[in-house]
C-alpha cells in the first residue's frame, strides 16, 4: 500500500513539475501599428496564471486571441484575472502604453521592472500630466492598483500568482539607456525574454556576454526551451541607424558568442521566438528570409502572430 502511495505522489510530482509552456502573443511588432504592439502572456500550460512580458498592446491581443479561439472567456476576465502581473522590459511606450491605456479596468497587480523602468514609469506615465497615477508610489492622488516590484538584476524572485520565478538581466538599448531581460523558468522549463537590446559590439557593453554565460549551463540541460529575441531591423539597416537593435547578421554574431559557451552544436535545434520586427516597408519579408536563408546555428526560428498560442515542448 506504501509502495502504491509512493507511485502515486511520483506521478502526480512528475506531472507537477513537467508543466510545459505557453506563450499568447497579445501583440509582436517594434512600431508602427499601435494595435499589435510588444507583449507576450506566459504561463504554464494548463494554468491561466499568466505574466504579461511587456505590454505594449493589451486589448487588441486579448480580442484578437478570444477570435481564434485561443481563449474563451469575456475580455475584461482576461485582463483582470488572467493577469498576474506586468514585467516592462523598458520604458518606451510600444513597451507598455497597452497597460497605461487599460489601467483604470485593470485589477490590483505587480509591475516588475528594473529601478530605471520603474523611474520611468512613475516619473513620465503615472503621473496627473501624461495620464494618472494607478501605481503605488509617485504623483499624488496615489491610486495604490499597480505595486513595483524592483528587481535586483541577476537575483531570481518569486512572480506572484504564478509557479515561475524571473531573474531580470540589464540590456544596453542605444548605451547608456537601459533595457533588460527576464528568465522566467519552473521547475523544469525556463524561457529568456529580452526587451529591445543592441549587439555588445555595438553599444560596447558585455550585457549579452554576461547573459549567455548566465544561461548556458541551462541550454546545456535543455531546461531553457527558447530565447525571445528581438530583431527589429534587416541586414540592410546601416548600423549607425540601429538605435539599440538587432539585425539577423548581429543575431548570428551573438549566437557565435553564446556558441563558444554552449558548444556550436548545443545550439542546433534551439528555439528563437523572433520579437520586434519594426513593420515597415518589406523589412519584415526581409527579416524572415535572412533568418531563414543564413541559419548556421540552425536555430527553429518561430516568428509569433497576434492571437495564436504557441506551446513550447
Ligand atoms: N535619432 C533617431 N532618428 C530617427 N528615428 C529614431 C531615432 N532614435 C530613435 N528612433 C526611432 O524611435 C524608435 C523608438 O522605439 P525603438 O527603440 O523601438 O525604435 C526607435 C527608432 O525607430
Amino acid at each position: 500500500m506504501k509502495k502504491y502511495l509512493l507511485t502515486i505522489g511520483f506521478t502526480i510530482a512528475t506531472i507537477a513539475f513537467s508543466q510545459n509552456i505557453q506563450i499568447v502573443p497579445l501583440g509582436v511588432y517594434g512600431g508602427s501599428n499601435e494595435s499589435n504592439l510588444s507583449s507576450y502572456l506566459i504561463a504554464e500550460e494548463s494554468t491561466n496564471n499568466y505574466l504579461a512580458l511587456d505590454a505594449g498592446t493589451i486589448y487588441s491581443g486579448i480580442n484578437k486571441a478570444i477570435e481564434n479561439g485561443t481563449f474563451n472567456e469575456d475580455q475584461n476576465k482576461i485582463l483582470r484575472d488572467y493577469i498576474k502581473g506586468y514585467f516592462i522590459s523598458h520604458g518606451h511606450l510600444d513597451h507598455l502604453s497597452g497597460m497605461i491605456i487599460n489601467s483604470p479596468e485593470d485589477s490590483n497587480k505587480p509591475i516588475y521592472g528594473i529601478s530605471e523602468t520603474i523611474s520611468v514609469l512613475k516619473n513620465k506615465y503615472f503621473t496627473n500630466d501624461a495620464w494618472a497615477n494607478f501605481a503605488n508610489e509617485g504623483e499624488s492622488p496615489i491610486l495604490n492598483k499597480y505595486y513595483y516590484k524592483n528587481a535586483e538584476i541577476g537575483t531570481p524572485f518569486t512572480i506572484e500568482g504564478t509557479n515561475f520565478t524571473g531573474t531580470i538581466y540589464e540590456l544596453s538599448h542605444v548605451n547608456p539607456l537601459k533595457s533588460s531581460a527576464i528568465l522566467v523558468e519552473n521547475d523544469s522549463n525556463a524561457v529568456l525574454y529580452f526587451g529591445d537590446t543592441g549587439a555588445d559590439r555595438i553599444e560596447e557593453t558585455k550585457n549579452l556576454t554576461t547573459i549567455w554565460k548566465a544561461i548556458t549551463p541551462k541550454i546545456k540541460s535543455g531546461k531553457l526551451k527558447t530565447l525571445m529575441l528581438e530583431v527589429s531591423f534587416s541586414n540592410s539597416q546601416p548600423e549607425k541607424l540601429l538605435f539599440g537593435h538587432l539585425t539577423p547578421k548581429l543575431i548570428n554574431e551573438e549566437l557565435g558568442e553564446l556558441g563558444k559557451q554552449v558548444g556550436k552544436n548545443k545550439l542546433k535545434g534551439l528555439t528563437i521566438i523572433v520579437t520586434h520586427i519594426k513593420p515597415k516597408g518589406d523589412n519584415e519579408e526581409k527579416i524572415k528570409e535572412e533568418l531563414l536563408k543564413y541559419n548556421p546555428y540552425k536555430i527553429n526560428y518561430i516568428f509569433p502572430k497576434q492571437g495564436e498560442k504557441i506551446v513550447l515542448k
